[in-house]
């Protein structure tokens, strides 16, 4: 194990298995966000802890945060059903267990978890970020994500087509959610083409000018640029052979099924621009603002400086023959060696 310090207990008041992973504190207070899952055994949930604040610290690190890695699990059982009490009970057992680690992690949403949980978490410890602005928290980061996409979709265009005029180039857009609407709306000038399994999203594609295509037409589109906004896993040794786009970039997390298939993009000549680096964008403005203090402006050139990271490691990838993702794992194992 290579945690620093991973704890597991049962909740006071839902007795629901609760596990906070701190991965690595060495460049500061580890953060990483709260899911509330089900898994087949409460142990499933603490392996995820694991991997999931160990891909924290890479991310915090890669972002260039003061920050380290750390994640939140709650296993919940099979198909459970859970009243709005039980779960304040269970966001009040959060916050006590975060609360008892005195700083040395910090909490955010995660699958299963919004911005009002955090206003809940946030009754009983300080340790939370994205809390609604109403409870003093800087709120939903889709917008600061999209933010983020859009900076690393400039660097990859610069560094893949020699400008980062956006409008000069044939985009998809995978995922009309929160972080795909916003994407969508800063793509104005560009051609593209959007795609969601939900089709009440199709009027938001008309809306923007995009045209409306199948999510597996919008895969497999000959595009400059694959935008994957929805979820992750999309590229595997099976779909890798059927896309047509020259460059991938999109907030989706987690979008290579097994990490041996940056290596098919690589030699398919596809430049893959990882999520770790441009997903970044929420994370970073949520930590700046509520975890360090930071101003607006401050926060917003952490965001912006995405573009510059992803610049740097396409940069190092393309120097020495390595695929972006090994670039990224060297930075992230420097940057958490050195400090
Ligand atoms: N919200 C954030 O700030 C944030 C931050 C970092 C990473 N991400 C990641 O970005 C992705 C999008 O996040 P979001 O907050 O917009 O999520 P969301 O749930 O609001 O939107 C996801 C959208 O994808 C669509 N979708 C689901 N499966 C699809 C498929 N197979 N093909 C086409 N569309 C499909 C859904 O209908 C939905 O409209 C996720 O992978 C998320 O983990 C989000």
């Amino acid at each position: 194990m290579n945690h620093e310090h991973v704890v597991t207990q049962r909740g006071r008041r839902s007795r629901l298995p609760i596990t906070v992973a701190i991965h690595s504190t060495a460049r500061g207070r580890a953060a990483g966000g709260c899911r509330i899952a089900a898994y087949p055994h409460w142990r499933d949930g603490v392996t995820d802890a694991l991997r999931l604040s160990q891909a924290m610290s890479g991310k915090c690190a890669i972002a260039g945060l003061p920050l380290g890695g750390g994640k939140t699990v709650v296993s919940l059982p099979l198909s459970y059903d859970m009243s709005t009490t039980a779960r304040r009970d269970l966001l009040q057992d959060i916050g006590d267990l975060i609360a008892s680690l005195h700083g040395a992690y910090a909490t955010g949403p995660d699958v299963g978890t919004g911005p009002d949980d955090m206003a809940v978490i946030g009754e009983r410890t300080d340790y939370v970020f994205c809390r609604p602005e109403s409870a003093g928290g800087s709120g939903d980061s889709s917008l600061h994500t999209a933010t983020g996409v859009l900076a690393a979709l400039r660097a990859v265009c610069a560094h893949r087509f020699g400008g980062d005029d956006l409008s000069a180039r044939s985009v998809a857009v995978l995922g009309l959610g929160r972080v795909g609407a916003h994407v969508l709306r800063m793509l104005a000038g560009a051609r593209v083409i959007a795609a969601d399994v939900d089709p009440g999203r199709r009027d938001l594609a008309t809306r923007y000018g995009a045209t409306w295509v199948s999510p597996q037409d919008c895969l497999t589109a000959d595009v400059d640029v694959l935008i994957p906004a929805a979820l992750g896993g999309l590229l595997t040794a099976a779909t890798v052979p059927t896309l047509r786009c020259a460059a991938i970039a999109g907030p989706a997390n987690n979008q290579l099924d097994v990490p041996a298939t940056a290596g098919l993009l690589h030699e398919r000549g596809i430049l893959w621009a990882p999520d770790i680096a441009v997903s970044a964008g929420g994370l970073i403005h949520a930590t700046a603002r509520e975890l360090l203090h930071e101003t607006p402006e401050q926060a917003a050139q952490r965001v912006a400086a995405i573009g510059a990271t992803l610049t740097g490691l396409l940069d190092t990838a393309a120097g020495t023959g390595i695929t972006p993702a090994a670039a990224a794992d060297q930075l992230a194992a420097g940057r958490l060696l050195v400090s």
